[in-house]
């Protein structure tokens, strides 16, 4: 396992990239994350989702809910070291969330057959849970980037 900067300071994440928008400090629509982890595999923590993100006025727009669940999932396997893409995603909204609203979440690795990993998301409001994300990815090599001209600002990201 990788021992990623990220994870020396009492578990905790930090956007994996200033420009990505979802994470990245310099996104007008950086959602607000504290990503923590607690154990060698996993992540917990609270997100909030505000106006910025909303679809009809007051509540979280379902798309920008699963541009998070892609990206809690994604953090579960980068701190592992994993280099991954994301193949598919799905995500089950079971309550609405309102925007301003603080969620839990955690997540967790629920299966790895050969390259694929299924990695579980769940988001939970005061009332209980809003919703439930599985992200399949993929790992692949570093030419997966690499033959689409990307350098060492991707190829970096994986395994810090
Ligand atoms: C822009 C990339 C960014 C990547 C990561 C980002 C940041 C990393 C750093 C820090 C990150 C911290 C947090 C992460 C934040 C965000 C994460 C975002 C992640 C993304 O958002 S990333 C962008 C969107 N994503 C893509 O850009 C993928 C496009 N796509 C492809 O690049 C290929 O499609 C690929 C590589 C997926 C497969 O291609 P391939 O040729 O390598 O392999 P192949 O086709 O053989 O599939 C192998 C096995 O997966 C099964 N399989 C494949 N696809 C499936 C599907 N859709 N459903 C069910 N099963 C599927 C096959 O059935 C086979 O299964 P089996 O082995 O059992 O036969």
């Amino acid at each position: 396992m990788s021992t990623s900067p990220e994870t020396t300071i009492a578990g905790a994440l930090t956007p994996h990239h200033d420009r990505c928008f979802v994470c990245g400090p310099c996104s007008p629509a950086q959602v607000e994350l504290d990503l923590r982890c607690p154990g060698e595999e996993g992540i917990v923590g609270d997100v909030v989702l505000d106006a910025r993100h909303q679809g009809v006025p007051g509540i979280a727009h379902g798309g920008a809910i699963a541009a998070v669940v892609d990206e809690i999932a994604g953090s579960v396997l980068t701190r592992l070291g994993v280099r991954f893409v994301t193949a598919s995603l799905t995500t089950t909204y079971h309550a609405p969330v309102m925007t301003g609203e603080r969620l839990t979440c955690s997540a967790w690795i629920e299966s790895t057959v050969g390259r694929k990993r299924t990695v579980v998301v769940e988001l939970a409001g005061a009332a209980g849970r809003v919703v439930t994300g599985r992200a399949l990815c993929v790992d692949v090599p570093e030419e997966h980037f690499t033959r689409l001209g990307l350098g060492s600002e991707v190829t970096d990201l994986f395994g810090r």
